[in-house]
């Protein structure tokens, strides 16, 4: 299986270019009821780095995620994304075969319809195939860095709107997460676990995998391949055959990443992935996060484990009670008095 890091182009001295950004959050206010869950959160994240976002419990940390991933629509706000596409050397990219042109909407933009046909052939239907490669295409909004080239980031020069977005379709424009409670299938082994994520971007679902064509053969094939490199990455190759359920719990939060990187993203969500691990477990982690990190995919990460943060993460926004009281460097936002307040409960 062919792929390539999203390498980032070395600059030459002097002439370093300014971080880009790959999410831009502004003014997200979540309300249920009466309680305000997220007060006008504002934060950017730049590509190929990783942003943590801590904050005591219930700071409002995982309802931005599912903000941002299409599982609650918020009352304000936006959250604009640049979708990111290394043209045939995207990492853990299924061989599939050459993508149609995408159907543009009437605005020149896809809609949530046509990225759901990702939804649909995971749930076994047949994938229509034309949102390959999502927004990258449409409307020609590729930087000219890339585009015509075949090598280097793709990237959309105009950003794309997250919010009000299914969830299946914030997937298909290459955002992906775990779960702070993990969510496999338990039943499934490993190895069909991560084929699940692979076939949300692939064009075969599992209906369509049934129809005797031998491109859709060969796309299966590919899907297969893909999920046992991504097993091998996270070291779970070893188990590819074990059911979910059965793998120790630092097993399957490897699993979920592996999961979660099989829909090719550029931007990963990773919710706790430390809690419950040992010591040895976090090391792996900090290691992990460092190697996809490496294929150019950026990270953003709930995590408690401020020795975990620190080891990881260029920039920290600590939420409290659904504000962001802090933005820094992991040494910066430990000594920030509003930070020790807010955990210490003076805040
Ligand atoms: N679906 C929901 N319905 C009602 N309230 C919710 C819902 N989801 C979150 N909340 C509330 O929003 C607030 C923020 O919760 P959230 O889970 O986002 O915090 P958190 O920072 O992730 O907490 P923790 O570290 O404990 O996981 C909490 O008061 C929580 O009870």
């Amino acid at each position: 299986m062919g792929w390539a890091p999203d390498a980032p182009t070395v600059p030459s001295p002097g002439s370093v270019p300014p971080p880009r950004p790959i999410l831009d959050v502004a003014g997200l206010t979540l309300r249920f009821g009466g309680l305000t869950s997220l007060d006008d959160v504002s934060l950017r994240h730049h590509r190929g780095s990783v942003l943590a976002v801590i904050g005591p419990n219930g700071a409002g940390k995982t309802s931005l995620f599912n903000c941002l991933t299409g599982a609650y629509r918020p009352r304000r706000g936006s959250a604009h994304f640049w979708p990111t596409h290394v043209r045939g050397v995207t990492p853990w990219a299924p061989a599939a075969a050459p993508a149609r042109r995408p159907r543009a909407g009437p605005a020149g933009r896809r809609t949530d319809a046509a990225t759901d046909a990702a939804g649909e052939a995971m749930d076994g239907q047949a994938a229509r195939g034309e949102a390959e490669d999502g927004e990258i295409e449409d409307g020609g909004i590729v930087e000219d860095e890339a585009a015509g080239r075949g090598a280097g980031p793709a990237v959309a020069r105009r950003p794309v709107e997250l919010f009000g977005r299914s969830p299946h379709a914030v997937a298909r424009l290459g955002v992906a997460r775990t779960f702070q409670n993990i969510r496999l299938f338990g039943d499934l082994t490993a190895l069909d676990n991560v084929r699940v994520g692979v076939e949300v971007r692939a064009r075969v679902g599992a209906g369509r995998a049934l129809l005797p064509l031998p491109r859709v053969r060969r796309e299966a094939a590919a899907v297969t391949s893909t999920a046992w490199e991504l097993l091998d990455f996270v070291g779970l190759a070893d188990r590819a055959g074990q059911p979910a359920a059965g793998l120790p719990y630092g097993a399957q939060r490897r699993l979920e990443i592996a999961r979660a990187l099989g829909t090719r993203p550029s931007l990963l969500l990773l919710d706790e992935p430390a809690a419950g691990a040992t010591a040895a477990e976090r090391r792996d982690l900090v290691d992990l996060i460092g190697q996809i990190r490496a294929r150019g995919i950026s990270v953003l990460l709930i995590e408690h484990d401020m020795r975990l943060v620190s080891a990881v993460a260029d920039t920290v926004v600590v939420l409290a009670f659904g504000k962001v009281i802090a933005t820094g460097t992991p040494a910066e936002v430990r000594a920030d008095p509003a930070v020790i307040g807010a955990y210490l409960g003076t805040g």
